[in-house]
């Protein structure tokens, strides 16, 4: 028996995650593209944007009007943060299933959208990270720091990234938050002589972001006790790694009644 077709919308089509969204949705047999929401361009195909293959998906540049019109399954959301939250808003209004790869969430908001999801009993996935090696990198992290919660985040990107520290960080600080205790780190004395030195700080854990020319996406989580450190670290080096996370999203979420936060929750 054929897979059934899941109708698409992608947002951000001209960003560096959208081109690579594009390019796996429209060579993905069950997936169909319906159309593409853009900051500029509407009224125009996707075949006139830039680097897009030559087809005739329609380009919206407000996402009520794109719903509105098109007959859509999954939205996928890569753009900015407070696009992503918009439209994962206007999503679940009007029951397309999003799956927000877009970062920069507070926990108060991922609270809020999921009671959202579950009052409309609709699936919803917000995955700051979709690389299948950053998702055991946190969950190592998470077991490692039930023995050694002494632990440092070190994030690094590209310096076009608007929101720090990253999602992946956060996530991290979250799944570790679930098996250690509040602990404050580093001597109860310590001063910081130059603001932000010992970087930001969540649940005791310090998370370091750094932002440069050259880098994609890395993070290093460094755990230590007495006489040892344990350094566990991942290395995006191209953005085709988070497209089979994506993929494996759109799937999922269409099984889904409630929000799921990441997606270690959707592996087996
Ligand atoms: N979850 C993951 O695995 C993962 C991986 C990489 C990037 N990201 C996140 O995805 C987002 C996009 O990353 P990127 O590297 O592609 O950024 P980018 O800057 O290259 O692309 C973002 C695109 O979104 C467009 N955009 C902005 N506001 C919009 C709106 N209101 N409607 C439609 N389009 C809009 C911009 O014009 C731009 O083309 C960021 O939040 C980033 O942190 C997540
Ligand atoms: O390029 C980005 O921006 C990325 N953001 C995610 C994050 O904030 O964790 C994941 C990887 C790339």
């Amino acid at each position: 028996m054929s897979e059934q077709t899941i109708r698409i919308i992608i947002a951000g089509p001209r960003g560096k995650m959208g081109k690579e969204a594009i390019k796996m949705v429209t060579s993905t047999e069950h997936f169909s593209l319906q159309a593409v929401v853009d900051t500029k361009n509407a009224g125009k195909k996707l075949s006139d944007l830039e680097d897009q293959p030559n087809l005739d998906i329609p380009v919206y540049d407000d996402m009520v009007a794109c719903v509105s019109e098109v007959e859509a399954d999954v939205l996928i959301d890569l753009t900015k943060p407070d696009s992503g939250k918009k439209h994962l808003q206007i999503a679940l209004e009007y029951g397309l299933r999003p799956v927000i790869g877009t970062t920069g969430f507070t926990d108060q908001e991922i609270a809020d959208y999921s009671r959202t999801a579950e009052e409309k009993e609709i699936g919803a996935v917000i995955a700051p990270n979709f690389a299948i090696g950053a998702i055991l990198m946190m969950k190592f992290s998470q077991m490692a720091a039930k023995y050694m919660p002494d632990i440092e985040i070190i994030e690094q990107h590209h310096d076009q990234k608007l929101d720090a520290p990253s999602g992946t960080a956060m996530k991290t600080a979250h799944m570790i938050k679930e098996v250690r205790s509040n602990k404050r780190q580093g001597h109860p004395d310590e001063t910081e002589d130059l603001q932000g030195a010992r970087g930001g700080e969540y649940d005791g854990i310090r998370i370091h972001s750094v932002r440069l020319p050259g880098r994609v996406a890395h993070q290093e989580v460094l755990l230590g006790t007495t006489g040892q450190t344990l350094s566990i670290k991942h290395d995006t080096i191209d953005r085709s790694a988070f497209m089979p996370g994506v993929k494996m999203a759109v799937e999922t979420v269409m099984k889904l009644d409630t929000l799921v936060y990441g997606l270690e929750n959707l592996m087996e």
